[in-house]
């Protein structure tokens, strides 16, 4: 069974734990050193009080369910631990040099990064865009401003019209999504930011046109009980990347 050491033990983290499935949780760790021991209460696993201590412990793959600050931290380390590296913060990646120098450094080491797909649906089919003309990518995330950390927004409003890799350099919480659609389509994705307080769903739209023809794509998701900047989804969407890296068929493009 793959063994995985836990990196961030809040909300994904913990659903994570309460829901794995043909994977072994080994390690924990957490920059509030409380949360990784909490956290090692809901599964027997052991929370290490420091970064080097959990890099050394004997498991297969690091899951970064913890910030952009910590995947930029601590990705090349994983990687020279031999572990391979599941990177929920995907909106480090929207740093063009540190992505060349992290899947350089996975390539030499001969390991790999993996990428969910997190709180959309589509990232499949959208990776065509690597062969094949795509002329149109847009993601127009809506959330209540709950979710946005704002504590007055009166009625629906625009807070970012413009690419991806600006917008989650202001929004690091909210748009993650926004630069997996980057990475898998390889090309700029514009980006819609809404606040509205009549939603009280995570709504993210995304508009692609191409040599395929067209798409729309509406995924309402409900936010996660203990961060509705979150996406219940997306830590489902990692719950399954660690169940199919197991199994022998992969399904999807
Ligand atoms: N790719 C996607 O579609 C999505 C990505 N995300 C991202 O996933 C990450 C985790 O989300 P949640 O669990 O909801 O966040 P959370 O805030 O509930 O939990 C994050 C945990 O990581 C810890 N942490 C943060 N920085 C750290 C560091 N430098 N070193 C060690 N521990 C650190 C925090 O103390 C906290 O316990 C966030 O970066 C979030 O933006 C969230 C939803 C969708
Ligand atoms: O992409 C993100 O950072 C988070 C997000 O929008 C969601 O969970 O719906």
């Amino acid at each position: 069974m793959l063994t995985i050491g836990l990196l961030g033990c809040g909300n994904i983290g913990n659903i994570i734990i309460k829901n794995h499935v043909g994977v072994d949780i080994v390690a924990l760790f957490d920059q509030m050193p409380g949360r990784a021991e909490e956290a090692g209460k809901l599964c027997d696993a052991k929370a290490f009080g420091n970064i080097e201590d959990f890099l050394n412990e004997d498991y297969d793959i690091v899951v970064e369910a913890a910030s952009i600050d910590a995947a930029q931290k601590y990705a090349a380390s994983v990687l020279e631990h031999g572990k391979d590296l599941v990177v929920m913060s995907v909106g480090v990646f929207a740093d063009e040099l540190f992505r060349q120098e992290i899947t350089d450094l996975a390539s030499s080491l001969g390991q790999k990064i993996y990428i969910p797909s997190g709180a959309i649906f589509g990232l499949d089919n959208l990776k065509i865009g690597q062969v094949s003309g795509i002329t149109r990518l847009l993601l127009r995330t809506t959330k209540n401003p709950r979710s946005l950390n704002i504590e007055e927004c009166a009625e629906r409003t625009c807070l970012f019209s413009g690419m991806a890799n600006e917008c989650i350099r202001h929004y690091p919480k909210n748009t993650n999504v926004s630069v997996a659609l980057e990475l898998a389509a390889g090309r700029d994705v514009e980006v819609e930011l809404w606040a509205d307080p009549s939603v009280d769903r995570n709504v993210h739209e995304i508009f692609i046109e191409g040599d395929f023809g067209e798409a729309t794509i509406t995924v309402k998701n409900l936010p996660s009980p203990d961060n509705p900047a979150t996406s219940y989804l997306a830590a489902l969407s990692i719950v399954t990347l660690l169940k199919n890296l197991g199994e022998p068929m992969r399904v999807g493009t």
